[in-house]
C-alpha cells in the first residue's frame, strides 16, 4: 500500500482536502489532513480566489504551477472553470515569461523527462523513469532551439512542452496521467544562459549535424519501444532541424510537428474562415508569407496542398505563393535557400524590378497580395503604409501577424482594423480582445496552433492512427468551417477560445473518422465518435483510489 506521503505527494492520485473520511480510512491518510472535508467545486473556488489576488499574470502562472504539481484533478477543473482567462497565463504569452525566468524560478520539475546529450547512454531510463509506470499515449519533445520566436532557451524551453499538454488536456480531454513533456538539452548558443551560474541546463554551445541527429534517433528509438501507442509531438525545434526531423519519421509512425502542420492547420482553417465571410475563392488568393521560417513554410504547404486539392496543378498552385525572408522575396537563385522554402522561389524573369524586390514594402506594392501572414519574429513590420497599400488592391486583404509571443507580433488587431477601416480578416498568434471601430465590434480570431493540435492529437490516439497523413491533416483544416457566424458584422474568422472544448471535441471526431475511413487504425475501431468518448478524461474526482 501507499505511503500517505506519497499519496498526497503524487498529483495523479492527490486530492488534497476532498479525501472522503472513508478514503481517508481506507488510505492511511487519517490526520494527515485538516478534518474538515472539501469537494471539488469548493477547492476551486477558494483556489480561483487566490488565483484573483496575485499581482500579475506570471505570479498568477506561478500560483497555478504550484496546483498543477499538487493536483491535476483540480488544475484542469480551474482550467475547465475559466479557459479563456487562463489560457494566455498557462500557455502563450506568459509561457513565454516563464521559459525566460525558468532556472531562476525553478521549484519542481513537472513529471518532465530531462534528456541530456552528454549521456545518451541513460535516454531510455530518462523516459522510464519520468513515466513512472504511467500508459503515455502522448509526447510532447522540445531541444528549445526556437522557443516561439525567442530563439534559443537550453532546457528552459521544457515548460513549453509542459505548457501544449496542458492545452491538450483541457481542450481535448486527455488524460493528463497519460502524458509526458520531455526536454533535449543539446545545449545552447544562448550566451546569457551559458554566463548565468543559475542555469539549470548544460552549460555548453548547442551539439549540431550528425552527432545532434544520432541523439534524437536514439530518442525516438527508446521513446517508439517504451510508449509505442503514442503520438510524439515536435516543439520548438530550430529551423535547420524541424522539417529534417519531420521527413525522417513521418512515415514511419504517429507523429507530428507542430510549427510545421499545427500552424499550418490554423491558417489554413483561418484564411477558409475568411473566405467565407468575403465569399471569395481561395484559387483567387495571392499569398505573401512574411517569414519564411519553420511556420511560414508549413503554412505555404498546407495552403498548396488546398489549392491543389481544389483543382489546380502544382505549377499553377505554387504561382500563387510569394516567400518573403530576411532576403526579401526569395527567388530561385537567392543564396542560403532552406530545403522548405526552394519549391516556393520565384525566378528573378517574372518581374521587371526583381533586383528592388528586397523588402516587404516593395512586394506588396509589386505583388497586391490578398492574403499576407507573419511568422517574422520581427515586431511591428506590417506598417500602415504596407497594411494600406495592400488595402488599396484587394476588398477585404486577410492579415495574420502570428509572431509569438506578444512583443514580436508583426502588427496589433486595432491598428489592422483602423488602417483598413474595417476591411481586413485578421487572425493573430497571441489572443486580443474585441476591437470597437466606428460602432463595430470586431472579434478577432486567435491564429495560434492550440485551436488544432489537442483535437487533432486526441482524434488519432484515440483512433489509434498508424500515421498521421495528408488527407487526415486537411479534414482537421475543414473542421472549424460553419461554427462562426459569417453574416454577423464583425464576425471572427475562427471560433473563439471559450468554445476551445466544443470544437476540439469535433475535430477530434473528425480526425478520428478520416482515419477509420482510411483503415489507417492500429485496432479494430467501427465507431469514431464511440471512441472519443471512451477515451475523454474530465476533472472530477474518481470515486476511491
Ligand atoms: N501563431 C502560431 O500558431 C505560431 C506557430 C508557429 C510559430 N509562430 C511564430 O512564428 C514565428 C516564427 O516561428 P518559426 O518556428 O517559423 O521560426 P523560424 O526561425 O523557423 O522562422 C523565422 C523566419 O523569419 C525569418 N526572419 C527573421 N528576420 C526577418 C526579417 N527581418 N524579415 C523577414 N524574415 C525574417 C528568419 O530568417 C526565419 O526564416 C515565431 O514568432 C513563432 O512564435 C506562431
Ligand atoms: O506556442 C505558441 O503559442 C504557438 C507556436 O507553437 C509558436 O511557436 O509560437
Ligand atoms: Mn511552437
Amino acid at each position: 500500500m501507499n505511503s500517505a506521503a506519497s499519496i498526497l505527494n503524487n498529483p495523479f492520485l492527490n486530492k488534497g482536502t476532498a479525501f472522503t473520511t472513508a478514503e481517508r480510512q481506507a488510505l492511511g491518510l487519517v490526520g494527515t489532513l485538516p478534518s474538515h472535508v472539501q469537494t471539488l467545486d469548493e477547492q476551486a473556488t477558494q483556489a480561483y480566489a487566490q488565483y484573483q489576488s496575485k499581482a500579475n499574470n506570471l505570479e498568477k502562472r506561478l500560483f497555478l504551477m504550484t496546483i498543477f504539481n499538487e493536483n491535476r484533478t483540480l488544475f484542469f477543473k480551474l482550467m475547465a472553470d475559466h479557459v479563456v482567462e487562463f489560457m494566455p497565463i498557462v500557455y502563450d504569452p506568459t509561457v513565454a515569461d516563464a521559459i525566460e525566468e525558468y532556472s531562476h524560478l525553478f521549484t519542481d520539475p513537472q513529471n518532465a523527462a530531462f534528456i541530456s546529450v552528454d549521456d545518451p547512454d541513460s535516454i531510455e531510463a530518462t523516459l522510464q523513469n519520468a513515466a513512472d509506470g504511467r500508459d503515455i499515449r502522448l509526447v510532447v519533445v522540445t531541444d528549445a532551439e526556437g522557443i516561439l520566436g525567442m530563439g534559443d532557451w537550453g532546457v528552459n524551453g521544457v515548460d513549453i512542452a509542459v505548457g501544449k499538454l496542458m492545452v491538450y488536456t483541457a481542450a481535448a480531454g486527455i488524460d493528463p496521467a497519460q502524458v509526458l513533456p520531455v526536454s533535449i538539452d543539446a545545449g545552447t548558443n544562448n550566451q546569457k544562459l551559458l554566463d548565468d551560474p543559475l542555469y539549470l541546463g548544460n552549460h555548453h554551445r548547442r551539439m549540431a549535424g550528425d552527432d545532434y541527429l544520432a541523439i534524437i534517433d536514439k530518442f525516438v528509438t527508446a521513446e517508439r519501444k517504451l510508449f509505442p501507442e503514442s503520438l510524439l509531438h515536435w516543439e520548438d525545434f530550430g529551423r535547420g532541424n524541424a522539417q529534417v526531423i519531420l521527413d525522417k519519421y513521418q512515415d514511419q509512425f504517429l507523429t507530428f510537428n507542430d510549427d510545421i502542420q499545427g500552424t499550418g492547420m490554423v491558417v489554413l482553417a483561418g484564411i477558409l474562415g475568411a473566405l467565407n465571410i468575403s465569399h471569395e475563392a481561395i484559387t483567387d488568393q495571392k499569398f505573401v508569407t512574411f517569414g519564411a521560417g519553420t511556420a511560414g513554410m508549413g503554412i505555404a504547404n498546407q495552403i498548396l496542398d488546398e489549392l491543389m486539392r481544389a483543382g489546380l496543378s502544382e505549377t499553377e498552385a505554387r504561382s500563387h505563393f510569394y516567400a518573403v525572408d530576411r532576403q526579401g522575396l526569395l527567388f530561385t537563385d537567392t543564396p542560403d535557400l532552406t530545403a522548405a522554402q526552394r519549391p516556393f522561389t520565384r525566378d528573378r524573369s517574372e518581374f521587371a524590378n526583381a533586383d528592388e524586390l528586397t523588402s516587404l514594402a516593395a512586394v506588396v506594392q509589386t505583388i497586391h497580395p490578398t492574403v499576407l501572414i507573419g511568422t517574422s519574429t520581427q515586431p511591428g513590420t506590417f506598417t500602415e503604409a504596407i497594411v494600406k497599400d495592400m488595402a488599396a488592391h484587394t476588398p477585404r486583404p486577410i492579415i495574420f501577424p502570428l509572431s509569438n509571443p506578444t512583443k514580436l507580433a508583426e502588427a496589433t488587431a486595432a491598428d489592422l482594423i483602423k488602417w483598413t477601416d474595417g476591411q481586413a480578416l485578421i487572425a493573430t498568434g497571441i489572443p486580443a480582445g474585441d476591437v470597437d471601430y466606428q460602432g463595430t465590434t470586431y472579434h478577432i480570431g486567435q491564429g495560434n496552433n492550440a485551436l488544432m493540435y489537442p483535437g487533432l492529437g486526441f482524434g488519432l490516439i484515440a483512433a489509434t492512427a498508424k500515421v498521421l497523413n495528408g488527407e487526415t491533416l486537411s479534414a482537421a483544416c475543414h473542421a472549424l468551417g460553419g461554427l462562426v457566424d459569417a453574416s454577423e458584422p464583425g464576425a471572427a474568422v475562427l471560433p473563439p477560445v471559450g468554445q476551445l472544448t466544443t470544437f476540439s471535441q469535433k475535430l477530434a471526431e473528425i480526425v478520428a473518422q478520416s482515419v477509420l475511413d482510411q483503415g489507417l487504425n492500429k485496432e479494430p475501431i467501427s465507431d469514431a465518435k464511440q471512441a472519443i468518448a471512451e477515451m475523454k478524461w474530465t476533472p472530477v474526482y474518481p470515486e476511491n483510489n
